[in-house]
């Protein structure tokens, strides 16, 4: 079982921000993009895996699993639904890590059987960044899905700060993914540097 790059995960919408926080040491960022028209798309996605590469930052893209193939992108992030239509066969055969989310017991028996390389559950407490039927998971959760998936690494996801980065990790996760806790934050790379602090990750 691989264990993935850092046990911060920063989740972000655009080229730059890979660039930003890849500068400030975040070594796995997903790049996470909705509505864009495709051209534009394709070009942001080039941009971020080209700021990944200058910063050795392990590049997740979230849903497009066509362009992650076909850019080989190192990992790519499906939620249930994107698991309807995803090629699981092509996007292992061209090598690509695959993550996928959870919120449920049976979404989690559908992630195992597509052999991912880590699952993520959440939202382990109330998110703002986008409506979900589900409600907070807390962190017992986490410790449960850890039980169940055992050396299959865990990611976290869902209204996580830096304060709640270290009962996350506590109860099990492997690795801690946030969105507004750096996008939104008045120091999106110090708050990089307090997330590896508060993890106990040595700054690249
Ligand atoms: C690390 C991580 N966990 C969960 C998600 C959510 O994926 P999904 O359910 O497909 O929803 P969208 O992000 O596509 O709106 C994620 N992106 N990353
Ligand atoms: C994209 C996403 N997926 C979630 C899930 O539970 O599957 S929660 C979430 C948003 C996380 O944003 P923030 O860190 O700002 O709460
Ligand atoms: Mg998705």
């Amino acid at each position: 079982m691989t264990s993935l790059p850092q046990k911060i995960y920063p989740v972000v919408d655009t080229a730059l921000w890979v660039d930003r926080l890849g500068s400030a040491g975040a070594r796995f960022i997903q790049l996470r993009i909705k509505d864009l028209p495709e051209d534009e798309l394709l070009a942001e996605i080039r941009a971020a895996h080209a700021f990944a590469k200058k910063h050795g930052v392990c590049l997740v893209l979230n849903d497009y699993w066509q362009i992650a193939v076909a850019e080989g992108i190192d990992y790519l992030h499906l939620g249930q639904e994107d698991l309807d239509t995803a090629d699981l066969e092509a996007i292992r055969k061209a090598g690509i890590r695959l993550g996928v989310s959870t919120h449920s017991h049976e979404e989690l028996t559908r992630a195992l059987a597509c052999k991912p390389d880590y699952v993520a559950l959440g939202p382990v407490w109330p998110t703002r960044l986008k409506k979900m039927p589900f409600g907070p998971q807390g962190t017992e959760r986490l410790t449960e899905w850890k039980s169940l998936i055992g050396d299959l690494p865990l990611v976290a996801i869902g209204g996580i700060t830096l304060e709640r980065l270290r009962p996350c990790l506590d109860a099990g996760a492997d690795s801690v993914a946030a969105v507004s806790d750096f996008t939104q934050h008045a120091d999106p790379e110090g708050q990089v540097k307090a997330w590896l602090a508060e993890a106990g990750e040595a700054a690249p």
